[in-house]
């Protein structure tokens, strides 16, 4: 099966956040690739990665950073595929450094951006199956058992005190 998704951040320090991306797509079943890109310290081959990513067959890119979040905006205006930004929580200013990094684009180059953290990154893997979902049944089908399962999860157990005071 050929590599849908491609998951890129900016340094290994990011993995903590964004392997909630790869944990939610491998649950979907939706292949995908991982790479550290930084387009401070590797510009040249973020502009590779980007320009050469629809053709190799990638159809959607979840870019996470964190501080000057540069990354997925970069990435988004070198590629014409849909471009999922995730803002990594700095220890400094919390991720609203990162937040406000990758929101506020120029018109003409959009770069969808999630919540700060693990919450945006879950979203990200879920957002990008929701774009396959629209021609591929198999993540559709996936998609829909994964929102079910997060129902009856909820329903099953409505109580919100912890199980030993239940
Ligand atoms: N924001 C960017 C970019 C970029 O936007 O190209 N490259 C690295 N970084 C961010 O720097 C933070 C600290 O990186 P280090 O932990 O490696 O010092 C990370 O959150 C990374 O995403």
């Amino acid at each position: 099966m050929s590599v849908r998704v491609g998951v890129i951040m900016g340094s290994k320090s990011d993995w903590s956040t964004l392997c909630h991306t790869v944990e939610t797509l491998e649950k979907l079943g939706i292949e995908h690739e991982t790479k550290v890109v930084s387009a401070h310290r590797t510009p040249d081959l973020l502009f590779e990665y980007a320009e050469t990513a629809a053709d190799r067959g990638l159809e959607v890119i979840i870019a996470g950073a964190g501080g000057a979040a540069h990354l997925p905006g970069m990435c988004a205006a070198k590629t014409r595929l849909p471009v999922l930004g995730v803002p990594v929580k700095s220890s400094t200013l919390s991720g609203v450094d990162s937040l406000l990094s990758i929101v506020q684009m120029p018109a003409g180059i959009p770069t969808a951006t999630l919540a700060i953290g693990r919450a945006g990154a879950i979203n990200a893997a879920l957002l990008a199956a929701a774009m396959l979902a629209n021609h591929d049944e198999r993540i559709r089908e996936a998609l829909e058992a994964y929102r079910a399962e997060q129902t009856r999860k909820v329903l099953d157990n409505p109580d919100p005190r912890p199980e030993d005071q239940e």
